[in-house]
């Protein structure tokens, strides 16, 4: 057995930003509650299993802004706090998990606002990636982008049918992030994630879990929680401590890469985003989705109205 003296000095020495601020894991105080984060985050635990569901709550599309990153920061905090025994993310929309960063957050920036919304993106990832509670990923509609980091974030990630997910940076003239780039390396195999990454490659779910980019595919969601949860029981049994060290140890040249540089990788943000060729891509992007998002009636009236030609040519 580790002694807890060990343990506090193995995490003192690899985990000097705290990640575990204590080795010591008491059984969270269950109570069957539901929690908000300014609306934009609910969390729900669950009395039986003491796993938490935390939905993503910004209609339409989930896209991840300041505030709603900002709440989900403070949620990761309060689990890590309560010693939380497992995380769900998913998302209330029935058709989006998270449309990744809020475009309109790096569109002609207010320099004070787009500041806070990076660290706190950057708190996030750390936060999440190298969260000491087990985490899965119900994966209920599209993922791209951000969408997609945060689900490979997670640990297991369950998907439902006929979505997409992928860090599509490239095709909307953008970089990933390095330790975007990292999370995708942790997740899938090195050639594929350079493919994907270069490719800017959006996956159908089916193509997804080949490449083991999802590891199940669910029903619908419920069937997705359900998934998650079976994977985060088998934990149950696993010592808690010895689970969380290996996790992050695992995970902690990623993390400290982005720990030891978070000032630069903030310049290296703002020096990209402050590029007239980023922002015309931005620019040009912003108005392609408000485009898409008014034509879809028309679209959705020209489909029904093809079904209604097929049918009667079937009839003839
Ligand atoms: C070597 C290392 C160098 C490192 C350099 C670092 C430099 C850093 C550079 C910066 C990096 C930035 C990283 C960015 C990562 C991102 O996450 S960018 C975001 C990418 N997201 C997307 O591409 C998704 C776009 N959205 C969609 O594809 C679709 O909306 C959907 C599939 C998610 C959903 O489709 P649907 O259900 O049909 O909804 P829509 O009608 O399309 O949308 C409804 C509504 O939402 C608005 N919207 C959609 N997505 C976003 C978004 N991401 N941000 C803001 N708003 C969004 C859309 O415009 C509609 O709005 P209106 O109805 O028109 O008001």
């Amino acid at each position: 057995m580790l002694s807890s003296k060990f343990i506090h000095a193995f995490t003192r020495q690899i985990y000097h930003t705290n990640l575990i601020t204590s080795a010591t894991f008491n059984v969270i105080k269950k109570h069957n509650s539901t929690h908000t984060k300014n609306d934009l985050v609910l969390v729900d635990v669950n009395d039986k299993t003491g796993f938490s569901i935390v939905t993503l709550n910004r209609p339409p599309v989930n896209s991840l802004n300041l505030e709603l990153l900002s709440a989900f920061s403070s949620v990761l905090d309060d689990l890590h706090k309560n010693n939380s025994r497992g995380m769900i993310l998913t998302s209330s929309s029935s058709t989006v998990f998270s449309a990744g960063l809020d475009i309109n957050e790096l569109y002609k920036p207010d320099m004070d606002r787009v500041r806070k919304f990076w660290t706190s993106l950057q708190d996030c990832w750390i936060k999440l990636y190298g969260s000491s509670f087990p985490t899965a990923a119900a994966i209920n509609g599209h993922a791209p982008a951000g969408g997609c980091l945060f689900a490979m974030c997670c640990e297991y990630r369950v998907m439902l049918p006929k979505y997409t997910i992928g860090l599509n940076e490239t095709q909307l003239g953008i970089v990933a992030p390095t330790w975007f780039m990292a999370t995708m390396k942790n997740t899938i195999p090195l050639r594929q994630a350079e493919l994907a990454l270069t490719l800017g490659k959006m996956f159908k779910t089916d193509d997804a879990l080949k490449l083991g980019l999802i590891d199940e595919i669910a029903e619908n969601k419920e069937d997705a929680i359900h998934k998650c949860e079976i994977f985060l029981k088998k934990y149950q049994k696993i010592p808690q401590t010895a689970r969380a060290l290996t996790k992050q140890s695992y995970r902690k040249n990623d993390i400290m890469e982005l720990e030891n540089n978070r000032e630069a990788d903030l310049q290296l943000f703002f020096l990209a985003i402050s590029d007239p060729r980023v922002q015309s891509s931005l620019g040009k992007y912003v108005a392609f989705l408000k485009l898409k998002s008014r034509m879809k009636p028309i679209l959705e009236a020209v489909k029904f109205l093809k079904g209604i030609f097929k049918s009667k040519k079937k009839k003839n």
